[in-house]
Order: structure tokens, then C-alpha cells, then sequence
């Protein structure tokens, strides 16, 4: 796996060839090198003609194929292809603007010569460069709805960038958000595409460290994208540092795994503010499927109600913590209003089903695995993350008796794309506490005909308690 390499707009004089300032690139002069990644050095550059000094500035982006080994050069080549493809079908005001490619002749150079380069409109910095100084709400929100945007028209276009970070996030000289090297950018055939098993360590989704390798590489997704957005929200809030501990990408890895499997909470700075954590909690949901219903359109479409519409979603809000209180002062007055039979909580005319587990590799597995466990949900109308999961995991084939179930909670998408809000409530295989939980539909194929939910069995959370479950969770 490739490594995040130093801080954006270093660039480390040990490194390859440069071209000297003043050497020509087909109609351009180079300046100074402003940048530098794995594979590539990145120059400003002006043009040639003195008639054309009035135009926007520009970046060179040299690749050099020289001295690599066939495989690596036919990489860097089909990188290339891409950074072009996506530059002529994707054009957006968020997107870095692609003028043009060339293959570079410098005879005196032989390391250079042949590099493939990319002329591209210059931006003034770097995301990573930006976020050495703190950078307040407001601040911070315009950047991650421009961010949303670059992301949400990716997606729409059938792309995926795999390699979101603050390093490949340009500041342009309006201001405004670029997203930029699409040398990895996937295509997606359907509903996912398949990538070389490269990435940034500190960027990669949990699913991504599991994921088989199979023929035509990893299987990649939008939700590879949200997740490496929500790592940048905690950054952007952070003063760039990462959500997961740990001293190195590798270390910080490993946290990622332990988070996922339900054995970390995930802890965000206190510095990110209250919309933003829950924003970035949902980005950085464990598992695909519970990630895969924050899409970027409708991560935009959160940003502009919270922009558009705060007096409304206050007052809605206070109604729903007024709700709870009279809910909650009934109960305690005259006991509960309703209940489910036993301790247990899931009572009589129960249904046994069988949980399902769309990963293919999962179903034939035995050992119970951690990575093949499937994590139930304290409250299916919060967030699926790792605070809003009970300690008891459950496999592929495992029985589960259920009793009622609950339309419109949280959707879920399985990683075969199936989505659903519905929610089963099951008893958990080993009586504790709490003794039930919430087993989305996705995971089981049976579908036994089960009361609507209703009543206090809803875990408490102030604020839903007493809710319609037909409501959508408005935050
Ligand atoms: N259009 C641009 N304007 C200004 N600076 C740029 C531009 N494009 C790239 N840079 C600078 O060059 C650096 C390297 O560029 P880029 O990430 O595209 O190279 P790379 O070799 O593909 O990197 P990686 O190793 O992440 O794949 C960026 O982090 C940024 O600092």
C-alpha cells in the first residue's frame, strides 16, 4: 500500500530529477516545484507566449515512466489516463480543471524524458497547508459543503476518488474547494468498481483492510469516499489531527479495525463542533452498510437544512423534547403504558430468523470470525455506529428469536447494495443487559409476519422517546 507522503507543498530536495526553472513544456516555462506526491512533482508554470501571460496560472504535474520496471510505468501511464478521462467526462466547479497532457521531451534529461504531464489551473494551497492555522465553523463549514460537492457530482458522474485527503484537497485563488489527483479514481460499474490495493493508511475504511483481493484488485465504493470524508471533517475541526489514536498511519490502522469490530468508541476532539461530530460519526459509520445511506447529495442536503433552516429544526426539536418529558412524567406517574412480556423484553408469539450475512466469504465461515460478525443496534433510530451497538455480536446462521418490527429507522444498505429501515427487535442470545437489541432486515432473509413495534420499547434517548417511527430523524 502506498504511504501518506510528508506535508502538501513540501518538497523533498532528496527526491527525483527536477526540471529547471525556465525549461520549456510544450507551451509552457516552468517556475518553481510546488509540490510533490508518489509519483509525480508538481511545478509552477507560465506561458510561453508572452501574448497569453494574462491567463489563469497554472500547475505542471510531470510524471516521469523513465527507469521503472514495465509494471510500474504502465501504472503511472494508466493513472494518467484517468486524472484524463475524468478531467474531460466530470468537469465541476469543485473538481480541479484539467487544460491539457503532454509527454515531455528533454533529451538532456533522460529521467525525464518521456514523463507524461498534466496542465492543470493552479491552486493557491493545499487543504493539509490550510489547516496548519484553526480554522472556526464557519470556516470549516464552506469547506466541507465545497468538499460535499466535489464528492457528491464524483459520485453522480459514477466515480469514485479512493484517495481523499487534505493533500489532494486545493485551495483555489477564489478561495474555494478543488478536489484533485484522480490518479486512483475508480469508475464504478454499477455499484462498485475494483482498485489496485493501494490507498493512504490514514484514509482507508475498515471494510478496505478485510476486503479480498481477488482478480481485478479491491472492491471499492462510495462509501470508501464518505468514510475519508469524515476523517477530513475531524481535521478540518482538529487542527488536522486524525480521529484514531495512534503514533503511526500503521497504529492508527489498527485502531480502525478495533473500531469497527465494536471494541473502540469512537472518541472525536471535543474542538469539533456538536453538527459536525454527528456528521463525521456518520461518515465514519463502521461498515459499509451502515454508511451507505449518508451519501454525499444527502450529506449536502443536511448542511443546507442546518444552513437554511435553524429556527425550524430548533423548534422541532423542543417539540420532541417536549414529547419526551410528558412521556417520561406518564410513566413515572402511572407506570408504563405498555409493555413486552418478561424480563427479556421480547415476548410471547416470538419468531425464530436466521441471520444473514451478504459477504460472501463470511457465509461458509465457522470460526466465527471477528471480521465476519455482524453488530446489533442499541437504538434503531440512531446513527449505526460503534456507541450505538451492544458488546453481543452475531454470525451468519445464527437463530434469533424476534418479535415485532420497526419501519423507518435508521436505512441500511448490505454489501450487496439491498437497503432497508426496517428494524427487527430480537432477544439477545445471552440473557444480559440490555436483553434485546435491533437487527436491521438486511440481515436476515426470512421475513416472518411480525407486529409493528410500538410503544416504550424504544430505548431511551431523550428526545426520541415517544416519536413516531415514521418520522425521519431530523438532526
Ligand atoms: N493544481 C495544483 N495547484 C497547486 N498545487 C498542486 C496542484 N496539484 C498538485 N499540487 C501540489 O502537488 C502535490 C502532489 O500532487 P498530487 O497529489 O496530484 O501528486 P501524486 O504524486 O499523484 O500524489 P499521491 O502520492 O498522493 O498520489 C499536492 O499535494 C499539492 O501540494
Amino acid at each position: 500500500m502506498r504511504m501518506s507522503h510528508g506535508p502538501a507543498g513540501s518538497w523533498d530536495s532528496d527526491g527525483p530529477e527536477l526540471l529547471p526553472r525556465g525549461h520549456r513544456v510544450g507551451d509552457w516555462i516552468v517556475d518553481e516545484p510546488i509540490g510533490a506526491g508518489g509519483w509525480a512533482t508538481v511545478y509552477a508554470a507560465h506561458p510561453a507566449d508572452p501574448e497569453g501571460q494574462d491567463g489563469p496560472p497554472v500547475a505542471l504535474k510531470v510524471m516521469p515512466t523513465a527507469g521503472l520496471a514495465p509494471r510500474q510505468a504502465r501504472n503511472v501511464a494508466e493513472s494518467a489516463r484517468r486524472e484524463v478521462e475524468l478531467g474531460r467526462t466530470a468537469r465541476h466547479p469543485r473538481l480541479v480543471r484539467l487544460l491539457g497532457s503532454l509527454v515531455l521531451t528533454a533529451p538532456d534529461r533522460p529521467s525525464l524524458d518521456g514523463a507524461i504531464v498534466l496542465v492543470m489551473e493552479r491552486a493557491r494551497c493545499t487543504l493539509r497547508e490550510l489547516l496548519r492555522s484553526p480554522v472556526d465553523e464557519a470556516e470549516g463549514a464552506r469547506l466541507i459543503t465545497g468538499i460535499c460537492e466535489g464528492l457528491a457530482h464524483l459520485h453522480r458522474s459514477g466515480w469514485v476518488h479512493t484517495d481523499l485527503k487534505p493533500e489532494n484537497i486545493l485551495i483555489g485563488e477564489d478561495g474555494e474547494v478543488r478536489l484533485s489527483d484522480f490518479g486512483f479514481a475508480i469508475e464504478l460499474s454499477g455499484t462498485h468498481g475494483f482498485s489496485a490495493p493501494m490507498g493512504t493508511f490514514d484514509y482507508l475504511p475498515p471494510e478496505r483492510w478485510n476486503e479480498p483481493l481477488g482478480e481485478q484488485g479491491v472492491r471499492v465504493r462510495p462509501t470508501a469516499d464518505i468514510w475519508a470524508l469524515g476523517i477530513v471533517v475531524h481535521e478540518v475541526f482538529a487542527s488536522g489531527a486524525p480521529p484514531f489514536p495512534g503514533a503511526t498511519p500503521t497504529a492508527r490502522g489498527a485502531a480502525v479495525r478495533e473500531y469497527a469490530e465494536g471494541r473502540l468508541p469512537l472518541r472525536l476532539d471535543p474542538a469539533v463542533p456538536e453538527f459536525w461530530r454527528a456528521f463525521a460519526a456518520d461518515c465514519l459509520a463502521p461498515t459499509h452498510a451502515a454508511r451507505a445511506a449518508h451519501t454525499a447529495e444527502r450529506l449536502l442536503d443536511r448542511i443546507a437544512a442546518r444552513t437554511t433552516a435553524p429556527s425550524r429544526r430548533r423548534l422541532r426539536r423542543a417539540v420532541r423534547r417536549s414529547a419526551f418529558v410528558a412521556l417520561g412524567l406518564g410513566a413515572a406517574a402511572g407506570g408504563l403504558l405498555w409493555s413486552y412480556a418478561g424480563p427479556g423484553g421480547v415476548g410471547e408469539g416470538a419468531v425464530r430468523i436466521r441471520v444473514f450475512n451478504a459477504e460472501r466469504g463470511c457465509q461458509d465461515r465457522t470460526d466465527r470470525a471477528p471480521e465476519c460478525s455482524l453488530g446489533l443496534a442499541v437504538d434503531p433510530m440512531r446513527p449505526y455506529t460503534a456507541e450505538n451497538v451492544v458488546p453481543t455480536r452475531v454470525w451468519h446462521g445464527d437463530l434469533l428469536d424476534a418479535d415485532c418490527r420497526l419501519p423507518g429507522g435508521q436505512p441500511i444498505v448490505d454489501e450487496e447494495d439491498r437497503g432497508s429501515s426496517v428494524w427487527l427487535r430480537v432477544r439477545l442470545p445471552r440473557a444480559g443487559t440490555p436483553a434485546t437489541a435491533w437487527l436491521p432486515e438486511v440481515r436476515t432473509r426470512d421475513r416472518p409476519a411480525l407486529p409493528r413495534c410500538a410503544g416504550p420499547a424504544y430505548p431511551a434517548r431523550p428526545g426520541l422517546t415517544g416519536m413516531d417511527p415514521g418520522e425521519p430523524d431530523a438532526r
